[in-house]
């Protein structure tokens, strides 16, 4: 089956770079510019550079060339799916479509799968996701993702289909888990990031971890989500990567509030959205997230981090 990715940034062109060794795939840029750079220079210079584009990636910015795909990887930031979708739902309709971003939507409430079935109804929509750094998928190092499509059969289709030498996917057909779980984790590896910029220590950051992931559990179920799921690939899986590693945007977006130092606003960070999503949708239902919901207030000015440190802190006591 022919695969166009669509969405040429950091995690488009990874997993373009590692679906060429399948066969053609087609790297879709809404910047014809970006494109030609990237077709004749055969390198994403602006997202992921120093990685070779291999020969049989055809970059364009032509949505004809993406239409003749059997499969559509989406990989574009969350905010801007929706967009991206209702701009092309004539060249997308009926298709397999994988998307590939990690959010909830801030103006709805709603996951990638529920935004693919609004735009485009009659489209198939799977989800890719888990723990994998676009330079690492890119420079070929092994990773394994989780494949969530809630059409048993198609997952497995789509599951080898899109399954390299050096990518490894698991199916599941919990949707809901897999897209919260990729979602979630974000909004805590800010408020890790955050940590141990201030220098609070290794500590403070497990005691988030763990606390956060009792509230990504919380969160989820209330949906619908499974527990497995959580604790798979999509879930703890991305939330250890995501919490530990300066190659994370969220930690690292982190990071610099911890040290009041300034960050790249052009840089896509995904949990800054999603907290204040999450925070909104746990007020409404009653849940307790006080993490979540001091990252959403830090990360839009609310909280300085001294004061987020000692909400967190004066807590009344409860069991574990
Ligand atoms: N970079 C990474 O290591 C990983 C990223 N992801 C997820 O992939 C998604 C995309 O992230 P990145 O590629 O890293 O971001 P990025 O910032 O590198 O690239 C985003 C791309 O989307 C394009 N775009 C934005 N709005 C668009 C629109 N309306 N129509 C078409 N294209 C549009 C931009 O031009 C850009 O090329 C995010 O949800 C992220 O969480 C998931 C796993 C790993
Ligand atoms: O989702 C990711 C790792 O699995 C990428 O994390 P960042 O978006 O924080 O860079």
């Amino acid at each position: 089956m022919s695969v166009a990715v669509l969405g040429a940034g950091a995690f488009g062109t990874a997993l373009a770079i590692s679906l060429a060794g399948n066969g053609f795939v087609t790297l879709w840029a809404r910047s014809a510019e970006h494109a030609i750079h990237m077709e004749n220079s055969r390198e994403n210079s602006a997202r992921l550079p120093n990685v070779p584009l291999p020969p049989a990636i055809s970059v364009t910015s032509d949505i004809k060339d993406v239409e003749a795909a059997d499969i559509v990887l989406l990989a574009v930031p969350m905010q801007k799916l929706r967009a991206a979708l209702t701009e092309h739902a004539s060249n997308l309709a009926g298709k397999t479509l994988v998307v590939c971003c990690k959010g909830i939507e801030l103006t709805t409430g709603l996951g990638p799968i529920s935004v693919v079935r609004q735009t485009i109804p009659n489209a198939s929509p799977a989800l890719l996701t888990g723990p994998s750094f676009a330079d690492d998928i890119a420079r070929g190092l092994p990773t394994a993702l989780t494949l969530a499509c809630g059409d048993a059969d198609l997952g497995k289709v789509l599951q080898t289909e899109l399954t390299t030498a050096n990518l490894r996917l698991y199916r599941t057909t919990d949707v809901i888990g897999a897209e919260l779980g990729g979602a979630l984790k974000n909004v805590i590896a800010i408020g890790c990031g955050a940590a141990i910029g201030a220098g609070l220590g290794d500590s403070a950051r497990a005691a988030l971890l763990t606390r956060g992931f009792a509230e990504m559990q919380r969160f989820a179920l209330m949906r619908g989500a499974k527990t497995d799921t959580l604790m798979g690939l999509s879930g703890l899986g991305d939330l250890v990567l995501t919490c530990s590693s300066e190659l994370s945007r969220n930690y690292r977006f982190g990071l610099c509030l911890g040290q009041n130092r300034p960050f790249d606003t052009h840089t896509t960070v995904e949990g800054v959205a999603t907290a204040r999503a999450m925070a909104e949708i746990a007020v409404a239902e009653g849940l307790d997230m006080p993490i979540s919901v001091t990252v959403a207030d830090l990360s839009h000015g609310a909280y300085s981090v001294p004061q987020a440190i000692q909400s967190l802190l004066n807590r009344p006591l409860k069991e574990e």
